[in-house]
């Protein structure tokens, strides 16, 4: 594991378990509990998650799949603190989400998730190494540590000898393991993965999972992951499946 960010609302660090300053550090990352969600209203309304219950182990690589349209994107951003339940209640790294006001889900957004889309999201314009440094960049880190830290994560996925390259420079898979040294930047406790394989071929994607499962392991990071890639699924600890808003399988 190569450092964590100092816990932002407490100035403590991870300790894994245990009592955190008065928080109990239970083995649970992700706590959903009877979480609803709908877009828009009356006869129009469409029921995105109904009644949707589960947890992430922390430590462990969860899968989340699904047909397109089960809701995978709704829920990955209510617990990534992006978007709220109509009802229910979602807790992270032993936060309950509903008691944290904008300010304190900006923080939990910055310092304890990581996300990965599908479409990298990097920006065209920076350098593999600048887009590493935004989230340190927006804590306020130190240019020195700023520094270090996207070395160590350009060399821990893989492209230490691209760290001046743009984007359009690199191949896809490249962006995407770009995207992923910028989501640990900040040391996160939880890393969400909305299809990070979607734009990548078979071979190219088979590696970008198994860099997820690799750093997942030596980062001491939990990871939830939509995907509709199979072989991921056979790299998850364990696999839920949605069907209409609502866990079928896990
Ligand atoms: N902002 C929105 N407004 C209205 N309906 C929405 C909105 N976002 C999602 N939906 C609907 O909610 C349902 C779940 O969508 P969601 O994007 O969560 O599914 P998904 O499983 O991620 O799909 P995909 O694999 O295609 O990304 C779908 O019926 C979708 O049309």
């Amino acid at each position: 594991m190569i450092g964590r960010a100092p816990d932002s609302d407490t100035g403590a660090r991870s300790t894994g378990e245990g009592i955190r300053m008065g928080r109990t550090i239970t083995d649970t990352m992700v706590r959903v509990e009877d979480v609803h969600k709908s877009y828009g209203s009356g006869a129009a309304a469409v029921h995105a998650l109904r009644g949707v219950s589960f947890e992430v182990p922390r430590g462990e690589l969860v899968a989340l799949k699904g047909r397109s349209g089960s809701g995978k994107t709704t829920l990955l951003n209510i617990v990534g603190g992006l978007d709220t339940p109509d009802r229910g209640r979602v807790d992270v790294d032993g936060r309950d989400l509903a008691r944290l006001d904008e300010e304190g889900l900006l923080a939990l957004r910055r310092d304890r998730v990581g996300f990965v889309f599908q479409s990298f999201g990097l920006i065209p314009i920076l350098s593999a190494a600048e887009n590493v440094g935004v989230p340190l960049r927006l804590r306020g880190a130190d240019p020195r540590e700023r520094e270090e830290r996207v070395e160590l994560l350009l060399a821990l996925v893989g492209l230490a000898d691209h760290a001046a390259q743009r984007p359009g420079e690199l191949s896809g898979g490249q962006q995407q393991r770009v995207a992923i040294a910028r989501a640990l930047a900040n040391s996160p406790s939880l890393l969400i993965a909305d299809e990070p394989t979607g734009q990548l071929d078979a071979e190219t994607g088979h590696a970008v999972m198994e860099l997820l499962r690799a750093v997942v392991r030596s980062e001491n990071v939990t990871a939830l992951v939509a995907t509709h890639d199979t072989t991921l699924l056979d790299l998850a600890d364990r696999v839920l499946e949605l069907s209409d808003g609502q866990i079928v399988e896990h």
